[in-house]
């Protein structure tokens, strides 16, 4: 059997990567195919969106509570080795890594001789808050969120082969030229840069883009190097660049870049907070931008219970999309997503506001 195809779809916090997904799997019936879901919370909300879809062709795995990561500190490895048991059921797979992930460790585990035959990196897709981009900032983040989003924004398109500008729906052609030109500059070997009309993607710009692959046995070899006890990240990042996804040519994806980018940063942080109480739909969205404002929350996304059903919610630092469908629901479950948020004053705010027990 042939190696089995594995797209990765990458993006910060609320970039659109679930939408995106959700469509080229609605768009694709006569694939088989599976979806690996990674998030930083605990609680998986992206798996439930997809699943609630309801597609017979297709298996949801969520991978919670933490980062496709290496090494030990990741359940990617028990989880793909299980897909790989059953890998004859499935014409491709899809990661979607969580908005805080850099794609590399995905990489590193597809090169390891234990999956490296069945499977094989078809293409790597960073998709783009392309408003954001062009915004330049994340308002009331402060200095310190800014430069963490900065810096993982930009690690996530240097390791991508393609980059869709998402969100594009509101934006002028002087607008995507201008973040285009953005883009370039920011990772000049992106291969290619597409555009997404409301997080649609003609499937043959996703699936089977073969981007690695057979020139890839150069391309993709294996690991060229162990981590060595000790060893420190570089002060300079250039001398570390295994990947040159621009042309290509050979790139290895040494364990030493890896381990540079994986240097974790601490000050993002993820809760879960749960109410029993029936909420209010009207105001609920209201007072989650208010709390946007107040504290550096980047990402909140969850469902509550509310009169008629139950509501989905889904907000990018100010903006909250909201959706409301019949159902029933034990208690609302809200995951918070930011930089040095404060659990126990978001909690007070938001108890205080919706006049129920948040805990
Ligand atoms: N206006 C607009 N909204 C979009 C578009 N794509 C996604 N969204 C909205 O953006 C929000 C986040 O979308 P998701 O698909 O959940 O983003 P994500 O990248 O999977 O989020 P994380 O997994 O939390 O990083 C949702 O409210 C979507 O409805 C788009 O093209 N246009």
């Amino acid at each position: 059997m042939n190696q089995t195809p594995v797209t990765v779809v990458t993006g910060f916090l609320g970039s659109g990567k679930t939408t995106l997904i959700s469509d080229v799997l609605g768009q694709t019936p006569d694939r088989r195919l599976a979806v690996i879901v990674n998030e930083f919370g605990e609680k998986n909300v992206d798996g439930a969106i997809l699943r609630s879809e309801q597609l017979e062709h297709c298996e949801i795995l969520d991978l919670e509570g933490g980062l496709i990561a290496y090494a030990e500190a990741s359940n990617f490895v028990p989880t793909l080795r299980e897909l790989q048991k059953r890998r004859h059921r499935f014409d491709h797979v899809l990661i979607e890594t969580s908005g805080l992930a850099v794609p590399t460790a995905v990489y590193v585990v597809l090169e390891n001789p234990e999956f490296a035959a069945d499977f094989v990196l078809d293409a790597t897709l960073a998709v783009v808050d392309t408003p954001l981009l062009l915004g330049g900032d994340f308002e009331n983040g402060g200095e310190a969120s800014q430069a963490a989003v900065q810096s993982l924004f930009d690690a996530q398109l240097e390791h991508a082969d393609v980059v869709v500008l998402n969100k594009i729906d509101a934006l002028t052609e002087y607008d995507l030229l201008r973040a285009e030109g953005d883009v370039r500059a920011r990772a000049p070997k992106v291969r290619f840069l597409e555009l997404a009309y409301g997080a649609k993607l003609d499937p043959q710009l996703t699936l089977g883009l073969k981007l690695h692959g057979l020139q890839g046995a150069a391309h993709h070899g294996p690991v060229r190097s162990a981590p060595q006890d000790g060893s420190a990240p570089l002060e300079d990042q250039a001398t570390l660049d295994g990947h040159s996804h621009g042309d290509l040519g050979a790139h290895l994806h040494s364990m030493s870049t890896h381990m540079h980018f994986h240097v974790h940063d601490t000050g993002w942080q993820s809760f879960t907070l749960k109410s029993a109480q029936p909420q209010d739909a009207a105001r609920l969205p209201i007072i989650l931008e208010d709390l946007a404002r107040k504290f550096p929350v980047l990402r909140a996304k969850g469902f509550a219970r509310v009169a008629g059903g139950v509501q989905t919610l889904q907000a990018v630092r100010t903006r909250v999309d909201t959706e409301t469908r019949p159902g029933t629901l034990d208690a609302s479950e809200l995951v918070f997503i930011g930089y040095h948020i404060n659990r126990k004053k978001v909690i007070a705010v938001l108890s205080g506001a919706t006049g129920t027990v948040w805990e």
